[in-house]
């Protein structure tokens, strides 16, 4: 196979996730070269996320890229997918999962307290997290996640919130924060959060087979349960939405959800899970 152009954003965490799947890549003999794209979510650093476009914003420009052949794949957090990809355009593959847990960061020496101020704008991770801890207040936040910590330890917020996979991936030196990591019971991650997808064009057949070969297996399950839930719900990141899969030993699975607020469980055979999704989002959506 020809060298691949591999579209990416240019944040520490996406060249990170990046150079995973470039990894895999070459150890199935293929040839990388990565291609960071700028996108309009890395512009505009100022507006609250959900005000400037919601899920879509970091993976549109990226996708067209791979619409104009200027790339071949794309690495996209997988979490941050809009409902409905470019016409075309297939996530073929899923190389690594990290830790799937949310997790609340504070400076070393410091406790939560009624009245704490949290740094985040996620609408899910403000329902969840007030659930479990009402007295919090919330506060939006900005910046990729080096720049929320640098926030953190000026003293700007009590707590942040972060994604236990970003700061895997990352590989920060935590020294003087401590981490939190909230369970998926307490609070329901978003749909597929820590999964890495990697996108290319339907049609490059040979592509499409590369990338499920370089899948991790699991991931590639416990994406696709989290991502039918989460299209056919057909919601994005501006409403608190949670979704998590747990693929279990025998053969079960357990399925959680949260939309606004609402909260439901299921509990079956994976082969069932057609029927499980959807009797989940029977209970959960809001059809009104
Ligand atoms: N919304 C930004 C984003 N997209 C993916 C991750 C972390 C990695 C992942 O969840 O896959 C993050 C940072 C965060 O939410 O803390």
């Amino acid at each position: 196979m020809k060298k691949l152009i591999v579209a990416t954003r240019g944040s520490r965490l996406a060249l990170a996730q990046t150079h995973i799947v470039c990894r895999l890549l070459e150890e199935a003999g293929v040839e990388t070269e990565i291609r960071t794209i700028t996108t309009a979510g890395d512009r505009d650093r100022i507006h609250a996320l959900v005000k400037i476009g919601g899920r879509g914003i970091f993976v549109r420009e990226i996708e067209r890229e791979l619409l104009s052949g200027e790339a071949d794949i794309a690495v996209h957090s997988a979490k941050d997918l809009p409902y409905q990809l470019a016409s075309g355009l297939v996530i073929a593959g899923t190389p690594s999962q990290a830790d799937p847990r949310d997790a609340l960061v504070l400076l070393k020496e410091r406790k939560l307290e009624a009245g704490s101020v949290v740094g985040t704008g996620s609408p899910r991770r403000i329902r969840e997290i007030s659930r479990v801890l009402p007295e919090l207040v919330f506060r939006d936040i900005r910046g990729n996640v080096t720049t929320r910590l640098h926030k953190l330890e000026r003293g700007e917020y009590d707590a942040i919130v972060l994604a236990m996979a970003g700061i895997q991936r990352l590989a920060l030196d935590m020294e003087q924060f401590q981490i939190r990591p909230l369970s998926t019971e307490q609070v329901i991650p978003a749909g597929c959060q820590g999964i890495i997808g990697v996108e290319c064009r339907q049609k490059d057949r040979e592509l499409v087979r590369l990338l499920q070969q370089i899948s991790d297996p699991e991931t590639w399950r416990r994406f696709q349960w989290e991502r039918q839930l989460f299209t056919s719900m057909k919601v994005d990141c501006s409403r608190p939405v949670g979704i998590h899969c747990r693929l279990l030993k025998s053969g079960r699975m357990e399925l959680l959800a949260m939309v606004d607020g609402k909260r439901a469980r299921r509990l079956g055979m994976e082969k069932e899970g057609k029927a499980l999704c959807a009797s989940l989002k029977e209970e959960l959506y809001d059809r009104k």
